[in-house]
């Protein structure tokens, strides 16, 4: 399997039979509808191939049958000609009308698979493929097998399937003539197999390019504001160009290619057609070949050679398309790093209330003195971690976070706080030792109650297109008007929904844009508050928000919070002031741990990060 996840140019040595696999699976469902396709091709090819011999019987017997003054002797066979064209026309458009019905359903099938397993692969992967290899892959390389399933397929199957009846009907008629002809191939399998090689590296040459080409431009227009902040236009346009520069190579060589290959088949078909009228002038001659067989087999050189042009043409396709099917499979093939059980252990059923979103601007009840009301006891036993092939992050640690207990993380940038709140998300599996909930391992859980469980907000705060109301929705599918609303008041949203013009029905644009970037991130707490998880991650989650927005959500998550485990991870000690302990982090090594006012007395790093933060205020 690939697990490579940066999915490199040169993609694994038996690609190829695994996207053939691949393709085995999509048609599988569809068999029937294939089988037809053939059925409808091979008549099409018959009668396509089989129009000629009428019009040599009309040559032959038909005209000195009308001269002698049986007129139907040439009308019949011309009406059988008249028939058989009529019919291979409805095979034509039944044919295109199935191969296009067919290689749509492949091609949701292909597309809904990449979209299912790409959303599936873990954060590992996206953090290191970039989004516009992805990109590529569900436009360009989608598109070039859609092409190919489409039109070029079918184009295909009549060629070979017409110039197999030829042969046969050459064959029948005058095998000697036949033989002449069959000679043509051995050269044109000779060209055909070498354009083959050719073609296919060119293809996956282009393939790779275009990729390249859309990376360029989908970064670029992901980071626009730092593109023209920073006035990175220029030094853009020339990546582009580069990039652009090896596409345009890559499509000559192809192009150079499949110029060659048509001009040599052709030329060998022009050789056959006049090595038939070489043999078949002295076999009229010498041994009384009739001139309407004759004719007939010129006509049928023309039709057995005529499809060859096509058949360049979609071969290149072919090509083509089987360099977008291998990228794809390459894809399909990477394994999600983070793998569900395939037999989940639940979780003990949560001591108190229930997800109820009791805590959402209801105001719980405080749980009896010495009972801790909810919440999941997190502990990490002997947890060591490093990013993949990189140094190690977190050495071995161990550390229990008890169920209702608030933690704040605090550390110098890259201590390894975002890693740890990471693994306790389960985005990543540590390198060594586990990770429990409520002594059940992380890696035992089902995704479902995993995500369900344990919550995070970061400082990214994505919206989806959609109002608000949808994008806290989100937290809780199935949640009223009035829980959502009250999620919205609880983390001091609902003032501002309420001056826009449609409320919880505005549209909040593209990714949140119409919101400021602490309105967005008001929108993701209420999100985590709907959904009222086990465990609620905060990292850097206040980091947008003004001074008076953040008292107001510090005041809204001391209700929040109440009743459930919280790791938060913030550079601003406002945070802290809430947390029931605090850990100091450096260099992957919890250095304190203790309540905040414990460690502020002993006059560690704690007491001197606190003072510093005091004096900035002042
Ligand atoms: N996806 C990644 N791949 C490889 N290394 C990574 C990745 N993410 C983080 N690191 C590395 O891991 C180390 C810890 O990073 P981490 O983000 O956990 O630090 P942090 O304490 O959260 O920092 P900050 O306060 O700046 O957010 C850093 O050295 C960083 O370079």
């Amino acid at each position: 399997m690939n697990r490579n996840p940066e999915e490199p140019d040169t993609l694994p040595e038996d690609i190829a039979a695994r996207a053939r696999r691949l393709l085995g699976e999509l048609v599988r469902p569809q068999l029937r509808g294939y089988a037809l396709l053939i059925g409808l091709l091979a008549a099409f090819g018959l009668g396509n191939a089989i129009g000629p011999v009428f019009i040599a019987r009309a040559l032959d017997e038909g005209i000195p049958g009308a001269v002698a003054g049986d007129t139907w002797a040439l009308m019949s066979p011309l009406l059988v000609f008249v028939l058989i064209t009529g019919l291979t026309g409805l095979f034509d458009f039944a044919s295109t009308r199935l191969t296009g019905t067919l290689a749509q359903r492949l091609m949701v099938a292909l597309r809904r698979r990449l979209f299912d397993h790409v959303q599936r692969l873990g954060i590992g992967y996206h953090e290191k493929s970039t989004s516009g290899r992805l990109v590529a892959r569900q436009t360009s390389d989608m598109e070039n097998i859609q092409i190919f399933l489409s039109g070029s397929l079918q184009e295909m199957a009549i060629g070979l399937s017409t110039m197999g009846v030829i042969a046969v009907a050459l064959l029948v008629m005058d095998w000697r003539l036949a033989l002449v002809i069959f000679a043509g191939f051995v050269p044109l399998l000779w060209v055909s197999i070498a354009a083959n090689r050719a073609q296919r590296r060119n293809q996956r040459r282009t393939r790779t390019a275009i990729a390249r080409v859309i990376v360029q431009f989908v970064e670029t227009m992901g980071g626009i504001r730092a593109v023209q902040s920073f006035r990175r236009e220029r030094t853009n346009e020339r990546r582009l160009a580069a990039e652009d520069a090896k596409y345009r190579e890559a499509t000559a060589a192809s192009l150079r290619n499949v110029g060659w290959f048509a001009a040599s088949t052709r030329w060998i078909g022009n050789l056959s057609m006049a090595g038939v009228l070489f043999t078949g002038g002295w076999l009229v001659m010498g041994d009384g070949l009739q001139v309407g067989v004759l004719t007939a087999f010129l006509l049928y050189v023309r039709r057995f050679y005529g499809p060859l042009d096509e058949l360049v043409q979609a071969f290149t396709m072919y090509q083509s398309a089987q360099a977008a099917l291998e990228k794809v499979t390459a894809v399909l093939d990477a394994e999600p790093e983070v793998v569900e059980p395939s037999v989940p252990v639940r979780l003990p059923s949560r001591s108190g209330s229930g997800n109820g979103g009791a805590a959402l601007g209801a105001g719980a009840a405080p749980p009896p003195a010495g009972e801790v009301r909810a919440g999941r006891t997190v502990s990490f036993s002997g947890v060591s971690f490093s990013y993949a092939g990189g140094e190690t992050v977190l050495p071995e640690f161990d550390l229990t976070i008890p169920a209702g207990q608030t933690v704040a993380l605090v550390g110098q940038t890259g201590a390894g706080k975002s890693t740890l709140v990471k693994l306790l998300a389960r985005f990543y599996d540590p390198t060594g030792g586990t990770i429990r909930l409520d002594g059940v391992c992380l890696r035992d859980l089902a995704d479902a109650q995993l995500r369900q469980s344990v919550v995070m907000v970061t400082q990214e705060s994505y919206l989806f297109g959609g109002s608000i109301g949808d994008n806290i929705r989100i937290g809780r599918p199935e949640a009223t008007d009035a829980q959502v609303r009250a999620a919205a008041e609880a983390v001091g949203l609902a003032p501002f929904v309420a001056r826009m013009p449609d409320g919880y029905d505005t549209d909040v644009k593209k990714r949140g844009g119409r919101l400021s970037s602490g309105q967005r991130q008001l929108v993701s707490f209420a999100r985590a508050f709907l959904a009222d998880p086990d465990v609620l991650v905060l990292d850097e989650a206040t980091a947008h928000l003004d001074i008076p927005s953040e008292r107001q959500v510090q005041a809204a998550l001391a209700t929040v919070l109440e009743g459930r485990t919280a790791v938060i991870i913030a550079h601003r000690l406002s945070t802290v002031e809430i947390a029931d302990r605090v850990l100091v982090m450096e260099h992957g090594e919890i250095v304190e741990d203790g309540a905040p006012g414990d460690l502020i007395t002993a006059g560690g790093r704690f007491a001197g990060l606190h003072a510093a933060w005091e004096e900035s205020r002042a």
